[in-house]
């Protein structure tokens, strides 16, 4: 429980999981920046200290938890099994949850979609504005150039598990959904490997602490167009992620994506 805020009495009464871990002491602490929501309880698969006077408690007991205490919902930054399996118990206790965890494998998506027939879900792979900003701008630019190649390099800390990252695939699947002649993904080239039509190349970088850099580049032979998203810090996806979790907590079981939430005509996982 915060020190400063009594999570009985605020608006939006969130849990979090992987409440150790980068993504999930943000939220903790963008929480208690934000008027009206508290953190009712927070767990990490690992024992933490307490994170902005949040205790934070064993994973394993999160069930009884969830069912004693009854957040509005869990928000979780975890990793693809243990979200999947948080999904679980968010759908068994009705809790909803949002989560931002990336590098799902197909049947994990698909498990997350069974916990949606019971609880609203929504998933993204980025809480950043600018990114789904980006996203409309790729959508744009690679359906207005046709025949121009696409090329998409991201960059991460050093820490980051997963490559690409969740927003590449996105974006990835933004592109192919107006360029269906885009149909092979390239993961980095090395050798005799001269592009051929129809790839779009995909570069993952692993460099210090970098927050989080995504860049499309859209190449004809006389013209190159760059967008580019830069994360700042980790405040911005906490930020977004606690947008997301007060526009989830009163709506219907279902699945959502972020661009629900900023009702930008699609859902933008
Ligand atoms: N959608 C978005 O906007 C963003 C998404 N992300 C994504 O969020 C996720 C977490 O990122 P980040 O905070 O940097 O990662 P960290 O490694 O810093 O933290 C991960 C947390 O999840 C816990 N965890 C990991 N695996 C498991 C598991 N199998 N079971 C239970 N707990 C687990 C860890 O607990 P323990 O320490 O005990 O192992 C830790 O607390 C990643 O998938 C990342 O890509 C990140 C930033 C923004
Ligand atoms: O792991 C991270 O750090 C991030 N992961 C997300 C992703 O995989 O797209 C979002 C952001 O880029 C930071």
């Amino acid at each position: 429980m915060t020190d400063s805020v009594d999570p009985t009495a605020a608006d939006l009464r969130i849990a979090v999981t992987g409440a150790g871990g980068r993504m999930g002491r943000e939220v903790i602490e963008a929480a208690a920046d934000r008027e009206g929501v508290a953190v009712a309880v927070a767990v990490n698969r690992t024992e933490t200290d307490p994170v902005a006077g949040v205790a934070v408690e064993d994973a394993d007991r999160l069930d009884e938890l969830l069912a004693s205490v009854a957040p509005d919902v869990l928000v979780d930054f975890t990793g693809p099994d243990s979200a999947v399996a948080y999904a679980g118990a968010c759908a068994d206790a009705g809790v909803p949850l949002v989560t931002g965890t990336t590098g799902f494998a197909d049947a994990q998506i698909d498990a997350l979609r069974a916990a949606s027939d019971a609880v609203p879900v929504l998933k993204a792979s980025n809480f950043a504005r600018g990114v789904a900003a980006l996203r409309r701008a790729v959508r744009e630019a690679a359906a207005a150039l046709p025949g121009y190649d696409v090329e998409l390099t991201e960059t991460h800390h050093n820490a980051k598990r997963d490559a690409p990252s969740g927003t590449a695939k996105s974006i990835l699947d933004d592109v192919a959904g107006v360029r269906h002649d885009l149909d092979e993904r390239v993961h980095g080239r090395e050798g005799d490997a001269p592009r051929r039509s129809g790839e779009i190349g995909v570069h993952a970088r692993r460099a210090g602490d970098v927050t989080g850099e995504h860049e499309v580049l859209l190449a004809g032979n006389r013209e190159t167009l760059e967008l580019t998203h830069r994360a700042g810090d980790r405040g911005v996806f906490a930020e977004g992620a606690l947008d997301a979790a007060a526009w989830l907590a009163d709506r219907d079981p279902g699945w959502y994506g972020f661009g629900d939430v900023l009702d930008a005509g699609g859902t933008d996982e």
